[in-house]
């Protein structure tokens, strides 16, 4: 059976990369884009450009819907879909916990599959996961996480979500000296449950992480960096193909990778 999938913002980095690459998948059918701004009918020659997601959805009736638009849509876009029995793979980033959890409960009410992947390239992943089984032997951890200039979102999702999982293995601990202030405000970056999160911004980079792990007299780094946005497509592939087998939230791709 051909998946029936729609994707919200076609024209943005990600957005193209991705049309491109369900285009190509034969086992997949573009059925409509959604887009903030209509400015022509069609997205190519022949794929419909919506402003509603609810029109999109009575119209075209997709199977799946994938998002990779901005923080201040995402989460409306997941309800909807949700509401509308549409499974959303959503790579956007920048969702609240509160939203996480109303999501949580809508998945449940539905019985509608989601998979939120805050990263969808294997690499990064395996950095998560690594992070997480080495942190049980070296709990002090910092997470530097470097970004294009262009992301509205601080910290990322991949180190939050990074240091969520950690945080299953880790007692919440302060880290440095006991009486450390900062000098400047935000000098020691963001604080989850004592771990510091640092979010670089530079023009040329994409998507890299670190995560530091200091121990005595020892460091490990654990470093994954995605050089261009071909890294994320595989896994927008095998989650539209999973999601369509699925009934639960899943939240970050080593649920099924893994
Ligand atoms: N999960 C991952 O692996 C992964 C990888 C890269 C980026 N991301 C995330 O994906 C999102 C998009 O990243 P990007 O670099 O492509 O951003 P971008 O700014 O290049 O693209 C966002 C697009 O969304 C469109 N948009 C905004 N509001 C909209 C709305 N209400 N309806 C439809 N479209 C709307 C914008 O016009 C824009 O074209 C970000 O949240 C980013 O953090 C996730
Ligand atoms: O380019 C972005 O923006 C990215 N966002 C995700 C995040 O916030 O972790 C994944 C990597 C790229």
């Amino acid at each position: 059976m051909v998946i029936k999938v729609a994707i919200a913002g076609p024209r943005g980095r990600m957005g193209r990369e991705a049309v491109t690459t369900i285009i190509n998948n034969t086992e997949f059918l573009l059925v409509a884009v959604l887009d903030s701004k209509k400015e022509e009918a069609f997205l190519g020659d022949h794929i419909p450009i919506f402003t509603s997601l609810n029109d999109l959805i009575y119209e075209t009736e997709p199977d799946v819907l994938v998002d990779l638009t901005v923080p201040s849509a995402v989460y409306e876009h997941t309800m909807i879909a949700l509401d509308n029995g549409v499974r959303p793979v959503i790579g956007t980033t920048g969702f609240t916990d509160l939203q996480l959890e109303d999501i949580r409960n809508k998945v449940a009410e539905k019985n509608v599959g989601c998979i939120i992947a805050p990263n969808f390239s294997v690499g990064a992943v395996l950095m998560m996961k690594f992070a997480q089984m080495a942190a049980k032997y070296l709990p002090q951890i910092e997470i530097i996480e470097m970004h294009h200039d262009q992301k509205v979102d601080a910290p990322s999702g991949t180190a939050i979500k990074t240091a969520q999982m950690i945080n299953e293995v880790r007692s919440p601990a302060k880290q440095g000296h006991p009486s450390e202030e900062e000098t400047i405000a935000g000098a020691r970056g963001a604080d989850i449950s004592g771990m510091h999160i640092h979010s670089v911004r530079l023009p040329g980079l994409v998507a890299h992480q670190q995560v530091l792990l200091g121990g005595e007299g020892q460091l490990l780094t654990l470093r994954h960096d995605s050089f261009n946005r071909g890294s994320f497509m595989s896994g927008i592939e095998l989650s539209v193909k999973e999601i369509m087998k699925r009934d639960t939230l899943i939240y970050g791709l080593e649920d099924i990778i893994l």
